[in-house]
């Protein structure tokens, strides 16, 4: 049943010629005329009531002492305002909703063109194989019949029952009368269907010698039809009825009401309300009900198997939505057919050219088929799901469209070294793949390189947007602009690791890798490094929360149990009516997407495989070649030295055994035999700026240069060096930062 509650105008409560008290009448009655009292226990299902307090009850005597609890209508009058938006609230639009949204047109078109489709093909196949021989076969008969008919009508049979009569009752006035008027008739039809027969033989002939052979078969494929059709027996029609491939429902207010009580969101005194008509939406319907007081989303929700049931459909076809105007207001979307099992289709970033990645880009759609835009601004993306999934798919759907913006500067690091990201190697700054070395690289190794390259630039780009003048940088803040000038240096960055539990689960550099990419994830999109993490293993051990919890977006894919669900969606989010563990096996690429956006629900992302991520990827590197953006792996540069981080290990790895004390122009010739690549343009310098290199490159670390003294040719020479503790002290303050993360 539908409601629509309508609001009486101020100062005009219904059903009472004069005020009788001081409690205001209860707006939302339904029935323009005083309702008759239901039965006690009776209660219409979906109807407003309020139960107002019988003054001349003596039970009543508590509520008729004491301030009335409504304001008095002189204090607070409804207002004129209030009770126009009532009426509109209440008002029901002219054109039915699907008229008029064009996505629901569109919808109502698609639904339509799929239907008769159907229908026709239904009957395409079966025209010449079952029902023209069936027409064949029944024809004779439809002859036999149509003549018998004639026959009949012509020796005017229906009245042969009452000369009989009259014969048997020795009537003979009667029967003469009847003899005599059936002679007529049977002079008359005799006439007319003779002359019929000449005209229908006549025109037979004509046909036969003068018509078109088309003309010929179109009457006789007609004649055969008829008398087809009028052969055929009552009980088995000619024709079937086209049972088209999918199941549309009808949606009732009963069934609905039925859903709710069998789901026992219902009281005994008090059903749903539908404050709005139940109406197509979509491939569904779109009901919108209140809940009882008392009741609400979240009861809704734990109902949510037993609605679906009530309902007789599938779980995933139920969508409940929660409404901002009450708790106890729910929409339901009820699906035509489970639309996550339905594929979202190939990306329309294979199409496309070059994409700006400080816009929104299509990912997916939602359940409904609507368009969902993906953003990385600002934001850090932590992927879960079980294995084979669309993991992998999914991230690197967002990682092409990065790919395809030759201003985004791109990391991949894959733990699983699977093959899905092996062509990103194509336009990546930083790639690695595994945790294993190979061919000479170490991909940790690498990672932890590229970890500490992003660290140290995403703390030169505060330095660097807090000292640009405004009218380059107006809200300290990165901007397309700035991202996009060479020599600024700070582009758009996305940093991707997938199956992330890989290394932070490494034995040696595990932790290191974490307190990085915390910092990363948590500090780094601020300045426009994205940092897109994926993991099939969300538990504490493979990718400990003060990691998970620096991610604003988060997109959880099919998991086993609502509680990993949490873990990948943040806490509190089963309670919002977000559970991935609800997806089924066939929902593949299909997530729960929150915090992208203030608006949290379902992607079923479009799909790229292999082969097209390779198509993108070739377009993306061609784009940065011409824009000259191909930098790092791609373009075979080495990552830059990492003297900052490394030079404590390295100096203490070139000290003699015994030495206690070493200049620093010798440490720095030694350094450059260890690491030519890193230290041997420090070599090359005058013996000053030598130790001075090296004095700078320590001072970050505590370790201070000191004058040491040497005898060398019987002569003192004083120069600057370091001393042997005063290292050993620097390296293990600093192993002990980095334990304590
Ligand atoms: N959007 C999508 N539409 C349709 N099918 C998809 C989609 N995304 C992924 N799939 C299918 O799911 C399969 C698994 O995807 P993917 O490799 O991304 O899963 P995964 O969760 O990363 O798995 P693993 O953990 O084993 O790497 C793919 O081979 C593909 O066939």
């Amino acid at each position: 049943m539908t409601e629509n509650p309508v609001f009486p105008p101020p100062n005009d409560p219904e059903g009472t010629g004069e005020r009788t008290a001081d409690v205001l009448p209860f707006p939302l009655k339904k029935n323009p005329t005083p309702p008759a009292v239901p039965a006690e226990g009776e209660v219409k299902p979906g109807e407003w009531e309020a139960e107002l307090p019988d003054t001349d009850d003596p039970e009543a005597d508590g509520l008729a002492e004491g301030a009335p609890a409504d304001p008095p209508r002189e204090v607070y009058p409804p207002s004129v305002a209030e009770w126009m938006e009532a009426k509109d609230k209440a008002r029901l639009s002219v054109l039915p909703d699907w008229v008029k949204l064009p996505d629901q047109r569109t919808a109502v078109r698609k639904w339509a063109v799929r239907h008769y489709s159907a229908v026709i093909g239904y009957h395409a196949v079966r025209l010449p194989c079952i029902y023209t021989p069936k027409v064949l076969w029944y024809s004779p008969r439809g002859a036999w019949r149509w003549s018998a008919a004639i026959g009949r009508w012509v020796f005017d049979a229906e009245g042969k029952t009452l000369r009989l009569h009259s014969v048997v009752n020795e009537d003979a006035a009667e029967y003469l009368k009847l003899s005599r008027q059936r002679n007529d008739r049977v002079r008359l039809r005799g006439i007319v269907a003779t002359l019929a027969g000449f005209v229908g033989l006549a025109a037979t002939l004509t046909l036969f010698v003068m018509a078109p052979s088309w003309l010929l078969l179109l009457s006789l494929a007609a004649l055969t039809t008829t008398l087809g059709v009028v052969g055929a027996p009552a009980d088995r029609p000619l024709i079937d009825l086209a049972k088209v491939t999918f199941r549309k429902r009808k949606l009732s207010s009963d069934i609905v009401i039925r859903a709710h009580e069998v789901a026992g969101l219902t009281e005994r005194e008090q059903s749903i309300a539908f404050p709005r008509p139940i109406g197509r939406d979509g491939d569904g319907w779109r009901v919108i009900v209140d809940l009882p007081y008392g009741k609400h989303f979240q009861d809704a929700l734990k109902a949510h198997g037993r609605l679906a049931s009530g309902l007789d459909i599938a779980p995933t076809q139920l969508f409940l939505d929660k409404d901002e105007t009450s708790n106890r207001r729910i929409s339901y979307w009820i699906a035509d057919r489970d639309p996550l099992a339905v594929p979202s289709g190939k990306s329309p970033l294979l199409g496309a050219t070059r994409v700006d990645f400080w816009k929104p880009f299509p990912w997916g759609v939602d359940e409904r088929g609507n368009p969902v835009m993906a953003t990385m601004l600002w934001l850090s993306l932590l992927v879960g799901a079980v294995p084979r999934q669309g993991k992998t798919f999914s991230a690197r759907t967002i990682a092409l469209a990065a790919a395809l913006d030759p201003y985004v500067r791109l990391y991949v690091f894959d733990g699983k070294a699977s093959p899905d990201w092996r062509k990103f190697a194509l336009v990546a700054h930083r790639i690695g793949f595994g945790i294993v070395p190979k061919n000479g690289v170490d991909p940790v190794g690498h990672l932890l390189t590229s970890l500490r390259e992003l660290k140290a630039d995403v703390e030169d780009r505060y330095h660097r947007l807090s000292e640009l003048p405004l009218h380059v940088c107006p809200e300290g803040k990165l901007t397309p602009e700035i991202s996009r000038d060479k020599k600024m240096n700070m582009p758009l960055t996305l940093f991707v690791v997938d199956e992330v539990q890989e290394y932070l689960t490494h034995p040696e550099h595990g932790k290191e890798i974490l307190s990085l990419m915390v910092y990363l994830a948590r500090v780094a999109p601020a300045v426009g490094v994205s940092v897109m993490t994926s993991t099939q293993k969300p538990d504490d051990k493979a990718c400990p929360s003060e990691l998970r919890d620096q991610h604003q977006a988060r997109f959880a894919l099919r998991v086993g149990a609502y509680q990993v669900s949490d873990v990948i969606l943040g806490a509190g989010s089963y309670g919002e009516g977000l559970d991935a563990s609800k997806l089924l096996k066939s929902h593949k690429g299909v997530g729960l997407l929150k915090g992208m956006s203030d608006d949290s629900g379902i992607v079923r992302t479009y799909l790229a495989d292999g082969r097209d991520a390779e198509r993108v990827l070739t377009r993306a590197a061609a784009l940065r070649e011409a824009e000259g953006t191909l930098s790092g792996d791609a373009a075979g540069e080495a990552p830059a030295p990492e003297v900052s981080a490394t030079v404590l290990d390295d100096v203490a790895a070139v000290l003699g055994k015994g030495e206690v004390k070493v200049w620093s122009e010798t440490i720095v010739d030694r350094l450059a035999d260890l690491r030519p690549d890193v230290y041997g343009p420090w070599a090359e310098l005058d013996a000053k700026p030598k130790a001075e290199a090296l004095t700078a490159a320590l001072k970050p670390f505590g370790v201070a240069t000191d004058q040491i003294s040497r005898r060398i040719d019987g002569r003192q020479v004083n120069k600057r060096g370091i001393k042997r503790d005063d290292l050993a002290a620097a390296i293990t303050q600093r192993n002990e930062k980095r334990d304590a993360g």
